[in-house]
């Protein structure tokens, strides 16, 4: 990357999350981080989790305290749908560094170090993802292989997801988490789209669901959106900052939860075929590879 970017205003550490002294250097002199280190596959967390554990439990602990610790202004930490009622590793270790980074900000004032998190769904072409596995399995004139045609996934560009980043930046509250509104498709109609662009007759074929996987994605809980403002594109789930006083629940508790609903990738806006075609084709990488195979 240094060799690549060569930016005189890009500086290079040689470190690990997991180690606080590493984390320290890099924290001197900044005022705003974005915490992005992760192991972020879902399989190989499955097969490592005390591994997942100590990146992104440990790992994220050792951000937030230093982040506060050498008082920075603002600090967002990139979290995930899978980390609402998640059923695996990866999910279940991102939904705790969200409890650990709402666990500081309690303790925190409005002029210390504002600390918040951000969740998004599946970014279009991430690396390791399924559209550029489907592209090759295009490319190379092999079936498609979906695990289950009616799972569905919220949908979002790379921009997107950054501009997320920069929202929480500047609306943060005290441990917030701003939630990305975003529609989604199922599987089958993403395969399908891509066969269309890249006018494909590759057969698909359906290979089950993997390690751990779930059949649609929870962006926000019912629970969540009771304490949510909706603000166009996005949402603020304010933190509960209630006490450990329990006494105080029974006479404040909250009764508008039960008629709300989880919003998911199944209950969001679905995209259609030439929807999900529209949103590919503005994405740089899928127009580089039409160009490379001829299509555009
Ligand atoms: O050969 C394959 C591989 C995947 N899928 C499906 O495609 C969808 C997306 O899969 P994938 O691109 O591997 O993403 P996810 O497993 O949903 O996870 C991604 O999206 C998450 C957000 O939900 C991020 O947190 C993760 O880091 C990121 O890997 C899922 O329904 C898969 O079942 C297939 O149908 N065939």
């Amino acid at each position: 990357m240094r060799l690549k970017l060569k930016d005189q205003r890009v500086r290079f550490y040689i470190g690990d999350i997991r180690d606080r002294d590493s984390v320290d250097q890099a924290m001197r002199g900044v005022d705003l981080a974005f915490h992005a280190a992760a192991l972020k596959q879902v399989p190989s967390c499955e097969f490592f989790p005390m591994q997942a554990l100590l990146t992104n439990v440990v790992g994220s602990h050792n951000i937030v305290e230093s982040a506060i610790n050498h008082q920075i202004e603002s600090l967002v930490c990139l979290s995930t749908d899978k980390a609402v009622l998640p059923v695996n590793a990866m999910g279940m270790t991102k939904g705790l560094m969200e409890k650990v980074a709402q666990a500081a900000a309690r303790g925190l004032s409005d002029s210390d170090t504002k600390i918040s998190s951000v969740r998004y769904g599946n970014v279009m072409y991430s690396r390791g993802s399924v559209i550029p596995l489907f592209i090759n399995q295009i490319k190379q004139g092999q079936p498609l292989t979906v695990t289950d045609p009616d799972m569905t996934r919220f949908l979002l560009s790379l921009r997107s997801a950054i501009d997320l980043v920069l929202f929480a930046f500047e609306n943060a509250r005290q441990g917030d988490i701003f939630v990305r509104k975003a529609p989604a498709s199922t599987v089958q109609d993403l395969a399908q789209a891509l066969k269309n662009l890249f006018r494909s007759d590759v057969p698909i074929e359906v290979i089950g669901t993997r390690h751990a996987e779930k059949l649609f994605e929870t962006l926000t809980t019912a629970g969540e959106l009771v304490r949510a403002e909706d603000m166009g594109d996005y949402l603020r789930v304010f933190m509960d900052d209630r006490d450990l006083n329990y006494a105080k629940y029974f006479t404040e508790g909250q009764q508008e939860e039960n008629t709300l609903e989880d919003y998911t990738s199944h209950n969001t806006r679905r995209l259609t075929v030439p929807e999900i075609e529209e949103l590919l084709l503005s994405l740089p990488d899928v127009q580089r590879e039409l160009q490379l195979a001829g299509q555009r």
